[in-house]
């Protein structure tokens, strides 16, 4: 399918080392060993991750990747198509729930629009990578052809060099595109091999009407399109531009050497197709929350991922990773402020 795919970049593993010397010095800092819980072993794989002694996670980079989804013409969401393309315009505006935490992080934030019915005015905020007005529907053909796909996953790449280049240590990625949580369901059915019921939920506020619709869209779809179980197919097949997009961007990202940190639900089957193409990738990954999307608790499994938050969130944009941003930060800031029991002159245990 691609020859020169961005997406084949080197991953490095994180530095055994580092991750040593962390360890070594989480058990000397001024607490019980063991007294700050998972903050303790997070700040360990950051050190390992960064090759650092004292990680920093001071500069973020946010990219929220939209676009639309040719399978709301199967009536799959509780919200009207043109509000992605009315999102990104309240994204670059300010008054989304990620732009309000962006500006309270300091983060970079950056919105990718990779194609959209109804597209906002065009605006200096919005990088314009538009491959095409929206997917196909899912239902009926495959959402892509392998040349879109390969553009979506160079677009994600695009920006995770954008991100380096501005100096990011952390990268947040985010997505708007009303019908994605049927793309990812449906891409996330494929790639586990299980039925769609098991991975299907709401999104937006569907009622269970509405959600036994939906589930029997998806089932349509893994019908119709063959060798679902290869990333890339699925992707193509039933994912969507935003979904490959953010595969494209965490895979440049950890090439870059920025760590990871995983939203919701759709982000979470975007990491995983990421991960079943790079498996190299897995260890740069930071799980921020566990959505109320139901299937996102199965993802989370699969992947062996512990997330830190789980405050009934069910928005997207990265609204859950920003939550989970200070989190971090906190961890790193007790990992390289905190006094060792040598110089506080505090007895250890004997
Ligand atoms: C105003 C508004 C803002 C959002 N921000 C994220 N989403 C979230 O909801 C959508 C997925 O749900 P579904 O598959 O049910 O359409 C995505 O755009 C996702 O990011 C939003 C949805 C709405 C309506
Ligand atoms: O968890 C998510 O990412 C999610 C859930 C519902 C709607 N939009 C996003």
């Amino acid at each position: 399918m691609t020859d020169t795919a961005c997406w084949q970049a080197p991953i490095a593993a994180p530095c055994p080392q580092h991750r040593e010397r962390a360890l070594a010095r989480q058990a000397r800092l001024t607490k019980p060993p063991g007294s700050l819980g998972r903050l303790e072993g997070v700040a360990v794989e950051l050190a390992a991750l960064q090759a650092s002694d004292r990680p920093d996670l001071d500069a973020v980079a946010i990219t929220v990747f939209a676009a639309d989804h040719g399978v709301c013409a199967e009536g799959v969401s509780a919200f009207p198509q043109a509000v992605t393309g009315q999102m990104i315009a309240n994204f670059v505006t300010g008054g989304a729930a990620i732009s309000v935490l962006a500006r309270h992080l300091d983060a970079r934030l950056e919105v990718v629009n990779l194609g959209t019915v109804a597209p906002p005015p065009v605006s200096d905020g919005v990088v314009d990578e538009t491959i095409a007005p929206g997917t196909d529907n899912l239902a009926v053909r495959p959402a892509m052809s392998p040349e879109q796909l390969d553009a979506a996953l160079a677009a994600g790449d695009r920006a995770a060099a954008r991100a380096a280049e501005a100096g990011a240590r952390l990268f947040v990625g985010g997505e708007m595109g009303i019908g994605n949580t049927t793309s990812a369901s449906a891409v996330a059915c494929a790639l586990l091999g299980k039925p769609a019921r098991s991975l299907t939920g709401p999104g937006t506020g569907l009622d269970r009407y509405g959600v036994g619709r939906k589930v029997a869209v998806i089932e349509r779809a893994l019908r119709r399109h063959a060798d679902p179980r290869d990333p890339l197919q699925a992707l193509a097949s039933v994912g969507g531009f935003e979904i490959a997009a953010l595969a494209g961007a965490f895979i440049g990202a950890a090439a870059r050497g920025l760590v990871v940190l995983v939203d919701g639900f759709i982000v979470t089957v975007a990491a995983l197709a990421a991960v079943r193409l790079r498996p190299e990738l897995r260890p740069w990954l930071v799980f921020s929350h566990q959505s109320a999307e139901p299937g996102h608790v199965r993802l989370l499994q699969t992947l062996e991922a512990e997330p830190l938050l789980c405050l009934d969130l069910r928005l997207g944009e990265g609204s859950g990773a920003a939550l989970a941003v200070p989190l971090l930060r906190q961890a790193c800031a007790l990992h390289n402020e905190m006094a060792t029991f040598e110089d506080a002159g505090v007895q250890d245990r004997s």
